[in-house]
């Protein structure tokens, strides 16, 4: 720990993917920069770490059949239905209190979690597989919708009987053919702002406006810069949101928040290239393009190391794995992002997300609290006049969801609802649960073990991690201590000591990240490499959190010190001045161009 043992025994289907359908690449040894797909990361496996590869999995995937059907109980029953799990254990298990942390502490999260991982439903089936339930035979794809119990208290009453699941896209989309089933991380797995850039070079260039290093952009109302927009044909724009942005990730719409990051990175994207630009001026489009990228990446992970980390896994802990030392680079070392972390130990976080944003304008009132859910795939309400800075006020001085086991109410029952022809909603923690079966996760207890955490022989064991009252509740839906789901397990163990989730899911948490941190060849605080930043850069990135980025995208002019945690406006001593976060970039000055 941190880093748990994989290689060199990976597990089979990413050696099955290792002999079978890795492409052959040839690497520039002295490239500057990271390729947009993050092949030749590695030198020596150029794949490893590249958009459109396999997971790396920590243990093998467990499927009834070893291949793709649903794992089931040691008994042989199948598993507990993912909604009732939901009802009897999470729904009605619900604390008010606020977090120490705010909003944009969650959004982090998933800013980051759209870096490291994509793992798209199989649409080509269609959008909706409950339609698809009465066509003899049901496609493979649709054969896990998640039926509603008949005691649900919310669904029954307003008609739903089925709740949609897709399953997900496995490697055969990319014309590779594994066993058992294996899936692909359609983004990049390092912290690259593959979110923000795209993951391949085609739709990074459509990105690009090839003007002084420009990403593309639309102005608003008060010249505001928002991404660009995407082109709808005339007949969906009928039916279709007004704004529909377009970014490196396209899950850029899915709530205001993820939307309000991309905004907010797409502006700082074309701030840093404006200033370089201007500095530099005989520097041309594709220099100011990289430089500036390259930039950006190093802050996003500069943030993520040395500001959010710490408050979800605790800064001890990481201290005492030497999270915090100089990156030194290690090619043994694969930064995949693993199947445990990304359907698992990671989607734990949904617990923080809240069920109401506040727009809060610059006197401090809540001009405008919404529903998360009112507005997923609709980001209109961003680029009305002043919505983008009261949002990231309403975001930054609004604490969080307490931690707590279960996810709001809304995105229990109501997520991506539809109120016509009839009422229909979804519930993100069964469909965690059901993708956890779907991509063959190991059980709970398994898990432990590999973290080095005794693995219970009887439910009561649990104690260790889990209370009394929840091990009560496992009793009654699983037969055996063996066949709880991880995800289930994750979420009812205790925080860990400094931490916002519990051992097995720091466990797992930490390896990802370690490992994305020192496997990383353009880690931004490695020396040596052709790419790496000079001293005083390095230096200069250091300076910098996410208040300089808002400072710099927004109008907010005072910020906490600590721009994680809701700001007390009592306390006005803990502000800073938004001049106080400039990012000078002097250091970029290059001295090499002579008249
Ligand atoms: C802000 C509100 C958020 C919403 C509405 C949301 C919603 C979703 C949805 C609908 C999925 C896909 C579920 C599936 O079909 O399997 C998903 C996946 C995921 N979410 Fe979230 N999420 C949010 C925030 C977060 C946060 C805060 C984190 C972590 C800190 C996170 C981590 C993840 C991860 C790791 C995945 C798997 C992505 C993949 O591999 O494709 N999400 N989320
Ligand atoms: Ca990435």
């Amino acid at each position: 720990m941190p880093q748990l043992k994989f290689a060199p025994n990976y597990t089979l289907a990413y050696n099955n993917y290792a002999k079978l359908c890795a492409p052959t690449i040839s690497c520039d040894v002295n490239a500057k920069y990271r390729s947009i797909n993050g092949s030749c990361n590695n030198l020596k496996t150029p794949w490893f770490g590249a958009s459109i590869t396999p997971h790396l999995r920590i243990l093998d995937a467990y499927y009834d059949d070893g291949e793709y059907q649903f794992r089931k109980q040691t008994n042989g029953n199948s598993l507990p239905n993912a909604r009732y799990i939901q009802q009897q254990v999470f729904l009605y298990k619900q604390f008010p209190c606020p977090n120490a942390h705010n909003v944009l502490f969650m959004e982090w999260g998933q800013f980051i979690a759209h870096d490291t991982t994509r793992l798209p439903p199989d649409v080509s089936v269609g959008s909706n597989c409950c339609d698809l339930q009465k066509i003899k035979p049901v496609p493979p794809q649709c054969q896990a919708v998640i039926e509603v119990p008949k005691n649900d208290p919310i669904y029954l009453e307003r008609g739903q009987t089925c709740i949609n699941f897709i399953r997900a896209r496995t490697s055969i989309s990319n014309g590779c053919q594994l066993k058992p089933t294996t899936f692909m991380v359609e983004a990049t797995h390092f912290i690259d702002g593959s979110q923000i850039y795209g993951s391949n070079e085609e739709h990074a260039a459509d990105l690009r406006s090839f003007k002084d290093g420009r990403l593309k952009s639309d102005f608003y109302v008060g010249q505001q810069e928002f991404c660009p927009q995407r082109n709808w044909t005339s007949k969906q724009c009928d039916t279709l949101p007004l704004i529909y942005f377009v970014a490196g990730d396209n899950r850029v719409n899915q709530n205001l928040g993820i939307a309000l990051f991309q905004n907010v990175f797409l502006r700082f994207h074309n701030i840093v290239a404006f200033h370089l630009h201007r500095m530099n001026s005989f520097w041309c489009d594709e220099d100011i393009y990289h430089e500036t990228r390259k930039i950006v990446i190093a802050i996003i992970q500069y943030i993520t190391y040395t500001h959010y980390l710490p408050i979800l896994i605790g800064e001890r802990f990481m201290d005492s794995y030497g999270f915090f030392e100089q990156t030194e680079y290690d090619e043994t070392v694969n930064s995949g992002t693993t199947i445990e972390h990304s359907t698992g130990a990671f989607r734990i976080l949904h617990k923080e997300i809240p069920s109401v944003l506040n727009f809060i304008d610059k006197n401090h009132l809540n001009c405008r609290p919404v529903l998360l859910t009112d507005w997923m795939n609709k980001p209109d309400l961003l680029p009305l006049p002043n919505n983008f800075n009261n949002l990231l006020r309403g975001f930054q001085e609004t604490p969080t969801r307490e931690e707590q086991p279960s996810y709001n109410t809304l995105i229990s029952n109501c997520l991506f609802q539809q109120t016509t022809p009839k009422f229909s909603g979804s519930d993100l923690l069964s469909v965690d649960i059901q993708r956890s079966r779907d991509t063959g996760m190991p059980p709970y207890n398994k898990m432990r073990s590999i973290c080095g955490i005794p693995e219970a022989t009887e439910f009561d064991d649990l104690i260790d991690l889990i209370a009394y009252e929840d091990i009560q509740k496992l009793k009654n839906l699983y037969c055996f201590v063996d066949d709880i789901d991880f995800i289930v397990g994750a979420l009812l163990e205790m925080p860990a000591e400094g931490s916002k989730v519990g051992l097995t899911s720091r466990c797992i948490i930490a390896d990802n990240f370690y490992r994305q941190k020192i496997g990383d060849r353009f880690f931004y605080d490695i020396l040596g490499q052709p790419g790496s930043f000079s001293l005083e850069q390095i230096h200069t990135l250091k300076n910098v959190n996410f208040g300089s980025v808002i400072c710099a995208t927004s109008n907010l002019r005072y910020l906490p010190e600590n721009i994680f945690m809701p700001f007390d406006r009592r306390t006005n001593s803990r502000q800073i001045d938004c001049h106080t976060l400039t990012l000078n970039l002097k250091a970029w000055k290059d001295a090499s161009y002579i008249d």
